[in-house]
């Protein structure tokens, strides 16, 4: 038992801090892998190849010739049809990497420039789905949607809601196409998005407006309202994601907690650190 212990002791101690940072690292970037990844299709394929990884090394050491030959293969032709086949998946997850911020924060407004905001989206969307008036707006978040900005007529116009349900009356030169609003202002409105969803378990009852809008929040991290022209009926599109059926309050409700969220997601590490002296002194 002693012998055990000592064994025990002497592999503790030939770990060194390299060894264990390796694995935190490492650990680290499978979790936020994962993270990035969760919920969306290609979860159960990477599912799949962590789980051929895994049997790999055993069918090795039972000597199982075949099995580790199909094995092997698998996993070097899965994980290349992984970056073909979900391609927008891995480009949204580049997409977030890249957002990631560590020590920028973004411009934030406050509580009540947000009420104001969001209120002033409501009220033009609440109007424009009862006048069964096509709409289709993308609130910026930490994505630049300059690409798409720049196929429109840039407006630069502090925002209201007359304005925003003006701009989708039908038959007026700016109606046609998405409108975008970055912090208190429309930017620019007749912006097109320059692809439609190919995601296939996409009502076929959905035409092009709510199509493009999923394509741009599968994207971006914007958050994306559409009102049917057809039904009246307004819908969310965020993280690639369509929810339907919103009114004004339970739209009000939902874009404040992602809003919410996404500063609290994109605050710096520094300004994270000073929040937690604050809460530790006022405790
Ligand atoms: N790629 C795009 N970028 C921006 N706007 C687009 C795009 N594609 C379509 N639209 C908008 O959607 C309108 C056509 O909507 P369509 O009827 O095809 O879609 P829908 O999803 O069925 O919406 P609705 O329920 O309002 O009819 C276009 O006139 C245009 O304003």
């Amino acid at each position: 038992m002693d012998g055990l212990y000592e064994a025990f002791l002497n592999a503790l101690r030939s770990i060194s801090v390299s060894q264990i940072l390796d694995v935190v690292v490492v650990s680290f970037l499978f979790f936020k892998i994962y993270n990035l990844i969760k919920e969306t299709r290609a979860e159960q394929l990477l599912k799949g190849i962590i789980l051929i990884f895994f049997i790999i090394p055993i069918s090795e050491f039972f000597n199982l010739t075949m099995l580790h030959w199909i094995l092997n293969n698998t996993i070097t032709i899965g994980l290349l049809s992984f970056v073909i086949i979900f391609q927008p998946e891995v480009r949204r997850a580049l997409e977030k990497i890249g957002r990631t911020s560590i020590f920028d924060k973004n411009v934030q407004l406050d509580k009540e420039e947000k009420n104001k905001l969001i209120s002033n989206i409501t009220d033009a969307v609440d109007n424009l789905s009862l006048s069964r008036t096509g709409a289709l707006i993308m609130v910026e978040q930490k994505t630049g949607l300059g690409e798409i900005i720049n196929t429109g007529t840039r407006l630069d116009a502090l925002i209201s809601s007359s304005l925003l349900e003006n701009i989708f009356v039908v038959n007026t030169p700016l109606h046609d196409g998405a409108c975008i609003i970055r912090d208190k202002r429309i930017i620019a409105a007749g912006c097109f998005v320059p692809s439609l969803t190919t995601n296939g378990s996409i009502g076929q009852h959905l035409g092009t407006r709510h199509r493009a809008a999923i394509s741009a929040s599968e994207n971006s991290d914007a958050i994306v309202i559409v009102v049917s022209e057809e039904t009246g009926i307004i819908s969310l599109a965020i993280n690639g994601k369509l929810l339907r059926n919103y009114n004004k309050e339970k739209l009000r409700n939902v874009l404040l907690a992602f809003m919410e969220k996404n500063e609290r997601d994109n605050i710096g590490v520094g300004e994270k650190v000073k929040q937690w002296i604050k809460k530790r002194k006022n405790s």
